[in-house]
C-alpha cells in the first residue's frame, strides 16, 4: 500500500457522491454523500443492508451509472464511463452460457484483441489461481455456484484491472461454499494483490476480508455511517477471538442498521 516513502497511494477517491433516480414524485434519494478514499491494493468492503446504495455506489465506481453529483477518480483521472480497468463480479452470475470456463475466462481478453496463445496463457494462470484446472472444457451449466463465481473472478482477474469491484459475489451461494470462497478470495488476493471493492450485507463476510470496512446507513439514502479498520493478521480466522470479539463489536454498533 506504501510507495517507499511512507505515504500511501490513493487509488480510487469518490467524493462527495450522491445519486437520484427518478424525477419529480417518483423521485428516489439512493447516495447522500459518500466521500471514500481507497489505497493501492486496499481490500475495501462496503457493509450495509439490503436497499441501502451498496450497488448503486459500485455501479457508479464501475462508471455504469453516473453520480447526480460528486466525482469518482482512478488514479487521479476523473471516471466517465465503464473501462478494462475495473473488473467486475456481479452477485448474478454472468456468464456465458455457450461458451466453456475457458471461453468465458478468455473473452475480455479477446475483446482487446490479445492474439490467441498469449490469451490462452492468461487465462489458464488465472484459472488456475482460482481452482478450476482440470474444467477448462466444461459449460457453466456443468458447474456449481461456487465453481461459478470462480469463473468470473477469473475473468475480472484476466483483464488485468486496476480495481476489482465485487458485488455480494458470494450472496447466491450456501453458507459452507461462501465460506470456501471467502478463504479463496483471501487467498487469491494475497497471492495477487489488487485494490478490491467489495459489496456484503454480511458483518462477518466483512471481518473476513477487509482491510476497512465502510458502513452505509439502513435506510434510503445510503449515508457512510463509519469506518472500521481490520487489522487482525492474514490469514484470518474466523474462531480466533479477537475475530470473534471484532464482529461481535461491529454487529453491536450497527445492530439498529444490519
Ligand atoms: N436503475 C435504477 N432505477 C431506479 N431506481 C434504482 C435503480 N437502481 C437502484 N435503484 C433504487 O436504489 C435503491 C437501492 O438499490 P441498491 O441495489 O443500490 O441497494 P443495495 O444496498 O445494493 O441493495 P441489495 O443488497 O438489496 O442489492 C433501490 O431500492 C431502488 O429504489
Amino acid at each position: 500500500m506504501e510507495n517507499g516513502t511512507g505515504v500511501k497511494k490513493v487509488k480510487i477517491e469518490c467524493v462527495n457522491i450522491s445519486k437520484y433516480f427518478g424525477e419529480g414524485k417518483d423521485r428516489i434519494h439512493v447516495l447522500d454523500n459518500i466521500s471514500i478514499s481507497v489505497y493501492e491494493n486496499e481490500f475495501i468492503v462496503v457493509l450495509g443492508p439490503g436497499q441501502s446504495g451498496k450497488t448503486t455506489l459500485l455501479k457508479i465506481i464501475a462508471g455504469l451509472y453516473k453520480p447526480s453529483s460528486g466525482k469518482v477518480y482512478l488514479e487521479g483521472k476523473e471516471v466517465e464511463g465503464p473501462g478494462p480497468d475495473r473488473g467486475i463480479v456481479f452477485q448474478r452470475y454472468t456468464l456465458f452460457p455457450w461458451k466453456t470456463v475457458l471461453g468465458n475466462v478468455e473473452i475480455g481478453l479477446k475483446l482487446r484483441g490479445v492474439p490467441k496463445e498469449e490469451r490462452r496463457k492468461i487465462a489458464s494462470y488465472y484459472i488456475n489461481l482460482v481452482g478450476l484446472s482440470g474444467f477448462e472444457n466444461h459449460y457453466p451449466h456443468q458447474l456449481s455456484g461456487g465453481m461459478k463465481q470462480r469463473v468470473g473472478i477469473a475473468r475480472a482477474y484476466a483483464i488485468n484491472p486496476k480495481v476489482m469491484l465485487l458485488d455480494e459475489p458470494f450472496g447466491q451461494l450456501d453458507a459452507q461454499t461462501r465460506y470456501l470462497m471467502e478463504q479463496e478470495t483471501q487467498r487469491i488476493w494475497q497471492q495477487e494483490k489488487r485494490t478490491v471493492i467489495f459489496v456484503t450485507n454480511n458483518i462477518e463476510e466483512a471481518v473476513y476480508l477487509g482491510d476497512r470496512i465502510v458502513v452505509l446507513d439502513g435506510k434510503l439514502p445510503g449515508r457512510m455511517k463509519k469506518v472500521y479498520k481490520i487489522d487482525l493478521p492474514r490469514p484470518r480466522d474466523y474462531t480466533d477471538p479477537a475475530f470473534l470479539e471484532l464482529r461481535h463489536s461491529i454487529t453491536e454498533d450497527t445492530q439498529l442498521l444490519l
